[in-house]
Parts: structure tokens; sequence; C-alpha cells
């Protein structure tokens, strides 16, 4: 019986002293979350926050993307480290996820499930401005929210805040693409109060302040014209009121609207650009680029699902 044959024997035997390290570092790797935890809560008890750092995450995804290679498709390396990272954070303290559906209610699940793990508790929001407001309220909730256009619910995002203790984007799901099992999945961003801290490669959202008469084309012509690379969102009107927000996302990583490269825009209360807030700032998204001798040797193993 070739089953039982020597050779899957020795491999066998192999895996078991392969899992049995695996096993032993997971355990090790647990015995710092403490340490963690109490590293963020040193300066202060900031009960509102989650212990989610998607800034290290992304750092931590990129560092192994650069170092993978052989046959198994680093969305599988992606899955397993998320499912690590989810159980760390729950490890610090409460964390839960609320998804705004959109109109493909099955499809934001996933990608959430996908991000944070399998046992996060989750629950499905009516709209987004709902899944921001339960994440306003503290308690280690974050919210999945469709990117643009695809939540038939008011305006969410102007919601957003600038201070440490008010919920912003912090992630733009997905964020490894390409292999990702989440390929032909819509993109979500992930509204959370914690740090907004930079990853290394960088987008930043920015609500702006505009008189009422403003088209989202001036909008990005003048960051443009001021140096910055910037794509227009969204629009956002109050009823009865002479001013606009738009929401803008430009490239490269900014803490606030105080930072000292928006002061060529001149931001002030009677200009075109009457206010800038940064509500939010993410990873740039991670490309796996596959690796043609993996995908001929997941081929011939006959995974036929690529
Ligand atoms: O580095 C941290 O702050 C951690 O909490 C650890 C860790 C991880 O497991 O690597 C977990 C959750 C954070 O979102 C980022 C990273």
């Amino acid at each position: 019986m070739a089953e039982t044959s020597a050779a899957l024997e020795r491999a066998r035997h192999e895996i078991d002293r392969i899992d049995d390290a695996l096993h032993s570092l997971l355990m090790e790797r647990v015995e710092l979350v403490s340490e963690i935890a109490r590293a963020k809560t040193s300066g202060g008890a900031a009960p509102a926050r989650v212990a989610l750092r998607p800034a290290r995450e992304a750092q931590v995804l990129r560092r192994l993307l650069a170092r993978h290679a052989g046959v198994l498709p680093f969305d599988v390396v992606a899955r397993i480290w998320r499912e690590m990272m989810a159980a760390f954070t729950r490890l610090q303290g409460p964390f839960s996820v609320a998804v705004a559906g959109g109109s493909e209610p099955m499809a934001y699940w996933d990608l959430a499930r996908f991000y944070y793990g399998a046992a996060t508790p989750m629950s499905l929001a009516t709209s987004a401005l709902a899944a921001v407001q339960l994440v306003g309220q503290g308690g280690g909730m974050i919210a999945i929210v469709p990117v643009s256009g695809d939540d038939a619910g008011p305006p969410w995002w102007v919601h957003l805040g600038e201070g440490p203790d008010q919920p912003r984007v912090l992630v733009r799901l997905p964020l490894v693409r390409g292999t990702d099992v989440t390929r032909d999945h819509p993109s979500a961003y992930t509204v959370a109060i914690a740090p907004l801290e930079p990853s290394g490669d960088d987008l930043t959202l920015v609500a702006v302040a505009t008189a009422g008469d403003v088209t989202r084309a001036r909008v990005v012509a003048t960051f443009e014209g001021a140096g910055f690379a910037a794509r227009t969102l969204e629009l956002a009107e109050e009823p009865g009121s002479d001013e606009r927000i738009h929401l803008v996302e430009l490239d490269g990583f900014f803490a606030s609207g105080q930072d000292p490269r928006f002061g060529v825009l001149k931001p002030r209360p009677r200009g075109l650009i009457r206010d800038i807030r940064v509500v939010g700032a993410f990873a740039r998204g991670i490309e796996p680029v596959e690796n043609e001798a993996a995908a001929a040797t997941g081929a011939a193993l006959g995974d036929d699902k690529r």
C-alpha cells in the first residue's frame, strides 16, 4: 500500500516536527502580548480606543511578502497572520466589528471576516452611518464601510474627526490584493478609534470645506496646483448652508489639517479652501506578484482554483 510507504511516514514525521516548532513560536509570540498592551496604555487609559494598529499590521505583511518564496500563495500567509493579529487584538481588550453591507452584504461580511478573524464578534449595521456611530460609542467596536457610493444611507464620513478619540479611517480593504481570496470583492474602509500612524507607504483622507459653489474638479486642481497628488471621492452638502465638504484622497501621510505642507493651500475661513481635516490615513494596498514557478507547481499539483 503506497499510503503507508516509508517516504510518507518520513514526511509526516517532519511535519510533526515543524508543527511543534510553529506551535512553540506561537506560544512565544503570545507571551509578548501583555507587554504590548501595557505599553499602549502607559500614557493613561483610553477606554474608547481599540488595540488595533493597522500601520504596524501593514508593515508586518509587507515584510513577510518581501521574504516570501515558494509554492504557497501569499494570500494563505496573509490569512494566517490576519487570524493571529486579530487574536492578539482581542487579547488586548474588547474588539468587535460592525459591517455596513451596502448593496452586497455578503461580500463586505466576507472581507471583514478575512481581515478581522474567524472568532471576532461581528454584526451587520443598517447603514455606514449607523456603523460609524457604533464606533463612536467606544467599547472596542470597529466598522467596515463601503468605500464609495455603495451605501444608500446619509454621508457617514462627515462624522469622522481629527482627534485621537474620534472615529477615523485606518485601513482600506482589501489590503493584500492580487492573489488574495478577496480579489473580486468591493473595497471597504475600516473605521476605528486608534492612533493614526504612518506605515511608510500611505494615503490620507481629508475632509475639505469650501464655499457651496466650488466643484470637485476645482478642489482637485487646487491641490494638484500646490503639488499634491489628489483624488476627489465624495461630496456632502448641508441643506441651507453655504458650505460643502469634499472627501479627498491624497498620496502620502498627513497626521492633521495643521500639517505645514497644507500651508500653501492657505486654508482660511473665506478662502477657496476654508478648512482641512484629516479624517483617516491608511497603508497603500499590498500587491503580491504571483510567482510563475509557484503557479506552475500549483497547477501541476492539481490546484485548479487559480
Ligand atoms: O504591535 C502591536 O501593537 C500588536 O498589538 C501586535 C499585533 C500583531 O499581532 O502583530 C496585533 C495587533 C495590532 O493591530 C498590530 C500588531
